[in-house]
């Protein structure tokens, strides 16, 4: 393997109260996270909520007004003080590829490394080719590459010099759904591979889930929770995370002890206690995946909407009490809307929430 005399990987990024504004209007709102060694983070939240400007805050294109970045204990950016972008070894993989037209895949690549001696270059260039799968593809020019090809160019452009840290923004919203499917794998393997802590924006949370570690979600340039993709579905610690992860619906539910709770679906057990008063009335999250369908159960709903997803059906129901929720089906079961279907619970994390 080459080295370069700047090489030493991330230990951790740390942000803390980061607030980012544009003529004095905050955009992004006392934002703490942390991202350690070799892990793959992502910043989740709808359009305009704040992702975009806060990326470019850590890569040193926006200034703060409040709070401070640091890298491996180093203050890089705070509201007097800013590092350079250049001098913060950090990568940028971009939604417009922008490979220069007029050079090489190999030079495209090489483009970071002209403080390298020539030997190192080529041999980087030509790990870089084999881990990104294009081999062979040296003396091509980018017209020729297809967008996926060009896409995995680019990350191996932005990641030849080694940065400390990759930050990538929207760079697969450009390719389409099923090129985007394969890639997005692909490219968290080579990150892996290469132990490299990267920061990815998306509003696409399947992305988000395929590909980090850790999911910041963020909301009006607030991150409202910060978690593995399991933890921000199934523990949704506000009502927007709730909401904005996944599909769901809200039951008016009363709580009937530690762990359990009675709503339109009965009483339900969970696994842990939900720390929540007796009597207590509260807004209880069900999932699709929380109400399967059952031929052989009593409890039953009235099929008003539904979806064929190829593997599954997810279905709308009604419940006696009126109130529709989701519901799973395996693809063999093909009911019409209309239909009366047998429903049965599978709700294990109780997500709750004080009316
Ligand atoms: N250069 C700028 N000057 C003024 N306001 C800006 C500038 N860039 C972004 N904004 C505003 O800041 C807010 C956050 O924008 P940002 O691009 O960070 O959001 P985002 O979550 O990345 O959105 P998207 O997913 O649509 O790219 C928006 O209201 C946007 O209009």
């Amino acid at each position: 393997m080459t080295s370069s005399p700047l090489y030493t990987s991330l230990k951790e990024l740390t942000l803390s109260g980061v607030s980012v504004g544009y003529d004095k209007e905050v955009v992004v709102k006392d934002v703490s996270f942390q991202l350690l060694e070799g892990q793959i983070g992502c910043l989740l939240g709808p359009s305009g909520c704040g992702k975009s400007t806060l990326l470019r805050a850590i890569a040193g294109f926006e200034p703060l007004m409040a709070g401070e970045i640091r890298i491996d204990g180093e203050v890089i950016s705070n509201s007097s003080y800013s590092v350079n972008p250049e001098h913060r070894y950090i990568g940028m993989v971009f939604q417009d590829i922008a490979l220069f037209p007029h050079l090489t895949i190999a030079q495209n690549i090489a483009f970071g490394l002209s403080a390298w001696q020539k030997n190192l270059i080529e041999e980087r260039v030509a790990y870089l080719l084999d881990l990104v799968g294009l081999s062979g593809f040296q003396s091509r020019y980018p017209h020729s590459l297809s967008g996926g090809q060009q896409q995995r160019v680019a990350l191996a452009r932005a990641i030849a010099p080694k940065p400390k840290l990759l930050l990538m923004d929207e760079p697969f919203s450009g390719l389409d759904a099923k090129l985007r499917e394969e890639l997005v794998p692909d490219i968290r393997r080579i990150l892996q591979h290469e132990k490299m802590s990267a920061l990815l924006v998306t509003h696409d949370q399947m992305e988000a889930f395929a590909m980090a570690d850790q999911v910041s979600v963020m909301d009006a340039g607030k991150v409202h929770q910060t978690g593995s993709p399991y933890q921000i579905y199934h523990r949704p610690e506000t009502r927007f995370v709730a909401s904005f992860i996944g599909h769901g619906d809200f039951l008016t539910a009363t709580v009937c002890g530690s762990n359990c709770v009675h709503s339109d679906l009965g009483n339900i057990r969970g696994e842990l206690d939900h720390g929540f008063a007796d009597n207590e009335q509260v807004d209880l999250l069900v999932r699709p995946d929380d109400i399967l369908h059952d031929d052989d159960s009593e409890f039953v709903g009235v099929i008003v909407s539904k979806w064929f997803r190829g593997s599954h059906f997810l279905y709308r129901v009604k419940l006696s009490s009126g109130k529709v929720v989701y519901c799973f089906a395996s693809s063999h079961h093909n009911h019409s809307v209309g239909q009366e279907i047998g429903l049965s619970v599978h709700l294990d994390h109780l997500v709750m929430f004080s009316r």
